[in-house]
Formats: C-alpha cells, structure tokens, sequence
C-alpha cells in the first residue's frame, strides 16, 4: 500500500497566514495539492496533517477527494507533523511519500517518476532536486550596519536545491523518526533523517516550476505558472 503524507500544519509565520487555505481562483493552496495525488493511480490513500484548531476547516477542503483517509493533527515543527502521519498508517504502508501542503504546482508525472526511481534503484529514498541558479555562501554574524558577514562561497557543482515530493521504505523512515524524536535532532526534510542514519538516498531531478509558497511573493508566482499549468 503506498500512501501520501501531506504536511499542511504550518502556521504561515513567514507568509502572515495559513496559506495552505489561502484560494486562488476559488480553490485553496491545500486542494491544488490534493490534485494530482488524488488522480494518480499509483496512490492508494492520502494522510493531511493540518493544525488541531482547524482539522474541522480542513475536512471541508478535502471532502472533494475520496483517497483522505484521515485528517490529523499537526506538531509544532514539520518534522513532528510528518511522525504524526506516519504514526497513524503504521502496519498499513510499505512506500510513503511525503509533500508539502504549500507545494501546490506537483505535476504527476513527478510522482510517477519518482516511484519509477525507487523501483529502479532499490535504495531507501528517492527525493526530487534541482540545481541552484545562484551563487551560495556562508556567512556569520554581522558586522555593525551590515546584513551578514560573508565567510566563504560554496561551489555550486555540488549542491543542489531540495524540493519535495520524496519517497520512502515506510518501516525506514518510521524508524529514522522515532530515532530522531529521541535524540532530539531536527531535519528541516524527512530526506535528512535518512542521510543521518546511514540509508541511501537518491535525487533526481525535480522542477523548478514545483515551488514552495512561504512569503508573500510565491504566491504572486505561483499565480503566474498556474495559468502556464492550466493552459
Ligand atoms: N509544524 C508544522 C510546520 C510546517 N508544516 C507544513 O510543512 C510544509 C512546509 O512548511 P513551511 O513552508 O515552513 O510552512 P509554515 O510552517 O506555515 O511557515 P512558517 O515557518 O513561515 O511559519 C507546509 O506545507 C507546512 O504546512 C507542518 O505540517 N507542520
Ligand atoms: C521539505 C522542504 O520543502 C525541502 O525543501 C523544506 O525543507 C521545507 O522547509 P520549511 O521551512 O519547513 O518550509
């Protein structure tokens, strides 16, 4: 059984609202998400993690798709509302894929090439990634007046630019929570858990179309390439 595990439980701290029910066009951020999992036959049941005091608004957002199983309630960091979905289908699942809610231009064909990915590689995750345009680097504390102070440039032949969706061996990525959860450490991806334990993970390519709205003006640019995507 392959199931999704959508995060949808963020606060918009860095937007100034719960952008996963910010509409566009009459649809929420959340069910622009959905979509493509929804149609996809190689998604069995969908997981929306969303926070506690609006599961009841985010049940009436997701009554259109028949594969949510179960709205839950989120944790205070992405990574505890990830355990939190995971918990809840354990037994139940051998491949999960995790997505942000906020992540709403996912085409299927990146969900397929994903599971196609994990079939061919045998590894215990696949993510999707794409190449930085710009030059990255590191920087400290700033001196007076000034934003940061640059300590060095990283090159950027080796780095890459993680996205969601990502893909895993459910018992893996459980087991890496829970080690995590105990250790305390905190992964900004689920991917990051497995790097940390020693499992193999492999990226290939995602879009950069597939953004994340975290301030205000992703959501000006995901306007923009949805009339692209709906064309
Ligand atoms: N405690 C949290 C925090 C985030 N998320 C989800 O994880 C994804 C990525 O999070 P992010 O863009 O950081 O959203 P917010 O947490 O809402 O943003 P901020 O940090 O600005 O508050 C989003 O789909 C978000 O809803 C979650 O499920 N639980
Ligand atoms: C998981 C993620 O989308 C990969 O890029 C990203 O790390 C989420 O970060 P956020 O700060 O929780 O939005």
């Amino acid at each position: 059984m392959r199931y999704a595990v959508i995060p949808a439980a963020g606060r918009g701290k860095r937007f100034g609202a719960k952008k996963q029910f910010v509409e566009v066009n009459g649809k929420s951020i959340i069910e622009f998400t959905l979509r493509p999992f929804q149609e996809s036959s190689l998604i069995d049941k969908i997981i929306v993690v969303a926070p506690e005091e609006f599961i009841p608004e985010m049940e009436t957002r997701v009554e259109k798709f028949p594969k949510v199983e179960s709205v839950i309630p989120g944790g205070c960091e992405r990574q505890e509302s990830v355990f939190n979905g995971l918990k809840c289908i354990q037994n139940r699942c051998s491949e999960v894929i995790v997505h942000d809610g906020v992540r709403p231009l996912i085409a299927r064909k990146m969900i397929n090439d994903l599971i196609s990915a994990y079939q061919e590689y045998g590894v215990e995750g696949v993510i999707t990634a794409v190449k930085p345009k710009d030059t990255i680097k590191v920087v400290g504390a700033p001196l007076e007046g000034s934003d940061f102070l640059v300590k060095e440039t990283l090159n950027r032949e080796k780095l890459v630019l993680v996205q969601t969706p990502q893909l895993f061996n459910f018992e893996v990525l459980l087991e890496c929570h829970k080690k995590a959860a105990e250790e305390g450490f905190w992964g900004t991806d689920d991917a990051s858990l497995l790097e940390r334990y020693g499992y193999t993970v492999v990226a290939i390519k995602g879009n950069y179309r597939n953004i994340k709205i975290t301030t205000p003006e992703d959501l000006e640019i995901f306007k923009v390439f949805l009339t692209q995507f709906e064309k």
